[in-house]
């Protein structure tokens, strides 16, 4: 995972550079031979993560502080299976489009798995493969899609600071003021870096 220490995290969260083959979504798309992802990277395109306690999401004090300090008031549960989720094979595929939002996308698993496909820099998809107990962070601007896994069942919590806006702006939407903003924060990054 580009650090040689191993991370709790490590159990929960996996990210990869993917291939470019057409093959099913569902399938991993490592590349040949195979090129995982460390955090510090996901860290620099403002991807966070954390593993939490997903049996006991309700009372968990880490997952009450990250809300607290991140003003996630909003919570509600997305089951994405075709029983639960209405318009399953529409939603599934809307999700599949590369889209961003003029928010963050916070999403914590705590049942199933899934995809996460994010943009890099030189804009290769790296795949997060997310499992129960993870807690992912995409920043507001930057383009993205999600799939379920080979094992089609994920149950997530979504959270957002007040009222939610899912509205994805599938790509290209580069004039929104959130995307040039995230754009501005590589310019940042690397002005700060030479
Ligand atoms: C696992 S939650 C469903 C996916 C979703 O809400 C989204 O916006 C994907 O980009
Ligand atoms: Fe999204």
């Amino acid at each position: 995972m580009g650090s040689l220490i191993k991370e709790e995290r490590d159990d929960v969260i996996q990210a990869w550079f993917m291939d470019d083959s057409d093959e099913d979504q569902r399938l991993p798309h490592h590349r040949n031979p195979e090129e995982f992802v460390s955090y510090e990277k996901l860290d620099e395109l403002g991807v966070l993560s954390w593993k939490l306690d997903a049996d006991n999401y309700e009372t968990d004090p880490e997952l009450k502080k990250i809300r607290e300090d991140r003003g996630y008031s909003y919570m509600d549960l997305i089951e994405v299976c075709p029983e639960k989720l209405p318009n399953y094979e529409q939603k599934i595929k809307s999700f599949y489009e590369e889209h961003l939002h003029t928010d963050e996308e916070i999403r914590y698993c705590v049942g199933g798995s899934g995809y996460f496909d994010v943009r890099d820099r030189n804009e290769a998809w790296i795949r997060i493969w997310v499992k129960k107990g993870a807690l992912i962070i995409l920043p507001a601007g930057m383009y993205h899609r999600f799939t379920l896994d080979s094992n089609n069942y994920i149950k997530a919590m979504r959270l957002f600071v007040g009222e939610p806006i899912w509205t994805p702006y599938n790509r290209p939407h580069d004039h929104l003021p959130a995307r040039k903003q995230y754009i501005e924060t590589f310019v940042e990054k690397a002005t700060t870096v030479a």
